[in-house]
């Protein structure tokens, strides 16, 4: 591995030999981890499955589950939809927002939303509500054609309604400073609901195509985003270094790809650029909130730089913000770490073929925050 990455692993408190071993190592963690679709029959999906047990540091809303590691893309419940995999430590962000405690219809807004794992996530845990809305936003117009295709594949009869936008996060809703990335409407639940069957989108022909486009556009200049209309919820899960994804680059080894953490070195190398843009995402996210609202800002990636650090410049500039208390309510306390800034958590990866159910071992960092002033009770306490 590049010396430059290696070294930044071991700063980021990843021992060099225990890391090699577990990259050399044939084995894989025992377990994985699925999210049930609440739409489909749960216990249906549960009961094809040999074993799943519920994560129960989340919420069991949540619909997190452990499964004994295999390949789930050739699982009659994921061809149907009825489950996808996800790590459960990148559904923490979502699990700290706690939309499922919400009793009124709210506005959710994915600032980097592709490919919508989480999005799926968000709308999922307002399954109890009629009249929410959930807008997600990527600049990249090849990952919003993957999300718009897992939102068709999970999210159809859902409660809430779901657009998709190709937008720059660090000016949404305004128009992007480059005049190409300007917000354009590319999925809404609602045009959607009028190709309602599956088949019949598979065979759209271009005409089918072209009404879409029109449809779109229209609802676009109808109802453009308007930077006045103002966000309960805000996620923005941003572009890193992915470097936490240690389960990723070790199955990229496996698969005789040399190059597995080039894409990690290059962005290292870059860092200042990428902590700024994560900056300005977190700035406009924040921007984007209603008074008294919660956003919460999360990576893959184990550095500092990118996490704690831009968490404290934007808190030195945002008198108007603070760091939130995260409680899952959930059963057990989440197997996190706190971070260098306080009520912020980390999730360490974990070598080697872990036993326990409760975490596979990605690495993963988040922080909540509430825009208004904090209320002397509201002191934070991050999980030890
Ligand atoms: C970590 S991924 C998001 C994963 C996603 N939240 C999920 O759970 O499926 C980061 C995303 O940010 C997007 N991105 C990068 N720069 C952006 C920008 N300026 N505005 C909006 N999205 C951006 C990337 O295209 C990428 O899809």
């Amino acid at each position: 591995m590049d010396h430059h990455v290696l070294e930044h692993y071991s700063k980021a408190g990843v021992p060099k030999g225990p890391l090699n071993d577990f990259l050399d190592s044939k084995t894989s963690p025992s377990f994985r981890y699925i999210r049930l679709n609440p739409r489909k029959n749960t216990n249906e999906t549960l009961s094809s499955l040999d074993s799943a047990s519920p994560v129960s540091w989340l919420p069991s809303s949540t619909n997190f589950y452990a499964i004994p590691n295999r390949t789930i893309n050739v699982l009659q419940p994921y061809i149907d939809g009825s489950l996808y995999g996800m790590d459960c430590s990148s559904g923490a962000a979502v699990a700290a927002l706690r939309l499922e405690t919400v009793n009124n219809p709210v506005r959710v807004l994915d600032l980097c939303c592709c490919p919508c794992a989480k999005l799926c996530m968000i709308v999922d845990s307002l399954e109890h509500l009629s009249g929410c809305e959930v807008i997600g936003v990527d600049i990249s117009g090849n990952r919003l054609n993957v999300g718009k295709k897992v939102v068709r594949k999970y999210l159809k009869g859902a409660a809430c309604d779901v657009s998709l936008y190709q937008a720059d996060g660090t000016t949404f809703p305004g128009p992007a400073d480059d005049i190409s990335a300007s917000p354009s409407l590319v999925f809404d639940s609602r045009a959607e609901a009028q190709e309602t069957n599956q088949q019949e989108r598979k065979k759209m022909n271009k005409s089918a195509k072209s009404r879409e486009r029109k449809r779109l556009a229209e609802l676009m200049s109808s109802s453009p985003p308007s930077p006045g209309e103002k966000f309960d919820f805000v996620l923005i899960d941003a572009e890193c270094s992915t470097d936490g994804a240690l389960n990723q680059v070790k199955h990229k080894i496996k698969a005789g790809k040399d190059t597995a953490t080039d894409s990690i070195r290059d962005k290292l190398l870059e860092e200042e650029s990428l902590t700024s843009l994560q900056l300005k995402l977190l700035s406009n996210g924040f921007a984007n909130l209603k008074d008294g609202g919660s956003l919460v800002y999360s990576t893959c990636s184990l550095s500092e730089n990118q996490n704690e650090n831009v968490v404290r410049a934007f808190l030195s500039s945002h008198p108007d913000a603070y760091i939130a208390n995260v409680d899952f309510e959930a059963s057990t306390p989440p197997p996190s770490i706190p971070g260098s800034l306080p009520g912020t958590l980390r999730f360490q990866p974990t070598l080697g073929p872990t036993t326990q159910e409760s975490f596979s071992g990605s690495g993963f960092f988040l922080c909540k925050i509430t825009k208004g002033r904090q209320k002397s009770n509201e002191k934070c306490s991050a999980f030890a």
